[in-house]
């Protein structure tokens, strides 16, 4: 499958199985993300998704640049795939967090896919970069919006003007990743995070997802106001009152969700 998708203790990892084309997401592989996306959102036992690449080379080198794109596929269609590429990053905006574990190349779509993420670890041997230009196009998966918006905008303009790959110190000088780990201690490093962070309030992680995110779009004074509103909603929650209860009896928190 181009996809495998596993989930244990409320994390559902997603891997991207290509690895003899880089990971490279054709029409079956975008079909088989949409589906785990699907899941990931609708599952209540799934409280984070994490993703990474198969193989040692690549996360994913972008949309299959071999797929012949047949000379009759209108303008129409081509508008409907670009869209369904959209909601393939969009789609991935679930309110629960996705970890992404750069484990190589991530380039074009692949970078795109790491962007529309909200936690990003790459390995020491990762490049990142949007080559789109270089193949006469722009991004069609956000990367205009969402590198900007996670670099300088001088850092982001070069990448998309040149086509230019940043490696992973230059990543993490930027602050696109926000750790960088050996080839082989990255996936361990980004479990460990998963798993950490499905064990705290589900409830209170997803509000955290959403506050930040709207909020980022929202003027400070509105942005504070949607935090004190979410952060009221909180207040009388069953696991609310667990996590102060387990506090004062010394125990780990039970949290249900409610
Ligand atoms: C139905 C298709 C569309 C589905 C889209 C679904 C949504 C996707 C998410 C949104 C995307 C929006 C659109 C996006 O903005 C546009 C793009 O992503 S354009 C693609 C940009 N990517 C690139 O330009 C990367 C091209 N590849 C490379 O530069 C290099 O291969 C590499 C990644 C730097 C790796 O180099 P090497 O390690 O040296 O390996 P090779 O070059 O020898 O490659 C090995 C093998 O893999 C094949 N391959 C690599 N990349 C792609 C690719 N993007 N598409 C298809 N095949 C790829 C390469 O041809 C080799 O194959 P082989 O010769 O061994 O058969």
């Amino acid at each position: 499958m181009p996809v495998d998708v596993s989930v244990t203790d409320g994390v559902a990892e997603i891997t991207l199985n290509r690895p003899e084309a880089r990971n490279a997401i054709d029409a079956e592989m975008r079909e088989r993300l949409h589906e785990a996306w699907r899941r990931v959102g609708s599952d209540p036992e799934i409280r984070v998704a994490l993703v990474t690449g198969a193989g040692t080379k690549a996360f994913c080198a972008g949309a299959d640049l071999k797929r012949t794109m047949p000379p009759q596929e209108s303008f129409a269609q081509l508008t409907f795939n670009s869209t369904r590429s959209q909601h393939l990053l969009t789609g991935m905006n679930t309110d629960k967090p996705i970890i992404c574990a750069i484990n190589g190349y991530a380039i074009g779509g692949g970078l795109e896919m790491a962007l529309a993420c909200d936690i990003r670890l790459a390995s020491t041997n990762a490049e990142l970069g949007l080559a789109e230009v270089r193949h006469g196009t722009i991004p069609g998966g956000g990367g205009t919006q969402h590198l900007p918006r996670a670099v300088p905008q001088s850092l982001a303009m070069q990448m998309l003007l040149t086509g230019d790959r940043i490696n992973a110190a230059k990543a993490l000088e930027s602050g696109l990743v926000s750790e960088v780990e050996t080839p082989e201690g990255l996936l361990p490093r980004a479990r460990e995070m998963a798993n950490r962070i499905a064990r705290n309030g589900p409830l209170a992680v997803r509000a955290i997802k959403r506050v930040v995110r709207e909020g980022m779009a929202m003027p400070l004074a509105s942005a504070l106001q949607f935090e004190q509103f979410v952060w009221g909603n909180l207040r009388d929650t069953e696991d609310r009152v667990e996590g102060r209860r387990a506090f004062a009896e010394g125990r780990v928190p039970q949290f249900k969700g409610r």
